[in-house]
């Protein structure tokens, strides 16, 4: 469910009136997504897609949400543009919420990854990388590592009812991860850049073989470039049975490569980036699951999944895991 707010004709229809897309035609909820409503208008100008922001976006950083998106698409990235009313201004009011149009991507997300998706998806995410390198707004990672901790103490009450140990576990790996990040405790620091932070199937279009566009970029933020690869791997290299699955990661890091090659020290810092990704959607999901009350408007996602996925890369010792 993703339709968080109402949105009466009328009020659709003034809001309109301030943009120059043409006439409404048609006007439907996405019932799909987590954080934020979302809408699909056709006008007689074509397909956009209107986002009402909900509590969980800070008003503050949607300047630099849409500066940035309108900047990728700029510069060779396929991803949602914004669109300016006749003002010049994208974010504007709708319904008491923070609201924008973007332009409408085809294309449909995996619902079942194939090694095949990999490479294009690598391809895209190192696309985004370097078409990011001209972007010069700088927005700290607000659930990079500092952020881990606070997550852990907030799920430390209620986290062994989902799992038994669970949170003895998460101590155990905060306590190896942070000291081994890099840029921390005397590790070099690895290139940074804008990072989409949150580049799971759904995020991602597909038409024909070929990435079509990349959305959501609400978690986007300034960070370790290889963290976003990271994230990647947790998110597209696991089959369904929890086990992961070396052809995909093989095929992700090397269409990566095709665009932006990795250096020595980026690969050298995957196990340790990758066991970060797993914790940080685990600490979000435990959260959610743990803090939500019954019939709120979040959807709970499984936190035991990344469970696997942590433990998975605090064992890998060497890239070959992932098939370097
Ligand atoms: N620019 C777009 N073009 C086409 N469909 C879109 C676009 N943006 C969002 N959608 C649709 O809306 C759904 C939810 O969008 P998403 O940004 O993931 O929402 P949330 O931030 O709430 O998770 C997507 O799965 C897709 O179906
Ligand atoms: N990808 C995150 C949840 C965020 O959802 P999104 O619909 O905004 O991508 C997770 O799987 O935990």
């Amino acid at each position: 469910m993703a339709v968080y707010t109402d949105v009466s004709d009328g009020a659709l229809r003034a809001f309109l009136s301030e943009y120059q897309i043409g006439d409404l035609t048609a006007f439907r909820g996405i019932a799909e997504g987590v954080e934020n409503s979302n809408f699909v208008l056709r006008t007689t100008g074509g397909d956009f897609i209107l986002t009402l922001y909900e509590r969980r976006v800070d008003p503050d950083d949607l300047p630099w949400f849409l500066g940035l998106m309108g900047y990728l698409s700029d510069h060779g990235l396929s991803c949602p543009r914004p669109v300016p009313a006749r003002d010049g201004a994208a974010l504007r009011t709708l319904a008491g919420r923070p609201a924008a149009v973007t332009t409408f991507l085809s294309g449909v997300w995996p619902r079942q990854v194939l090694p095949a998706h990999c490479a294009p998806v690598g391809a895209a995410l190192a696309t985004l990388h370097a078409a990011g390198q001209g972007y010069d707004a700088v927005r700290p990672n607000a659930l990079g590592p500092a952020a881990w901790p606070a997550l852990v103490a907030a799920c430390r009450a209620d986290g062994d009812s989902v799992q038994p140990g669970l949170m003895a576990e998460l101590d155990a790996a905060l306590a190896e991860i942070l000291p081994a990040w890099p840029g921390q405790g005397g590790h070099a620091d690895l290139p940074r850049g804008q990072i989409h932070a949150d580049l799971f199937p759904d995020n991602v279009f597909f038409l024909d073989g070929a990435v079509s566009g990349i959305i959501d970029f609400y978690f986007a933020c300034t960070d370790i470039l290889a963290y976003d690869i990271a994230i990647c791997l947790n998110a597209w290299c696991f089959d369904a049975d929890g086990s992961f699955d070396v052809a995909k990661s093989r095929a992700l890091i090397a269409g990566y490569e095709s665009v932006r090659p990795l250096s020595e020290a980026e690969r050298r810092a995957l196990p340790v980036l990758a066991s970060g990704g797993a914790l940080r959607f685990l600490l979000t999901r435990l959260y959610d699951w743990v803090n939500t009350p019954p019939g709120a408007m979040v959807t709970r996602k499984d936190p035991l999944d990344y469970l696997r996925r942590l433990r998975f890369h605090r064992a890998v010792r060497d890239g070959g895991a992932y098939g370097l």
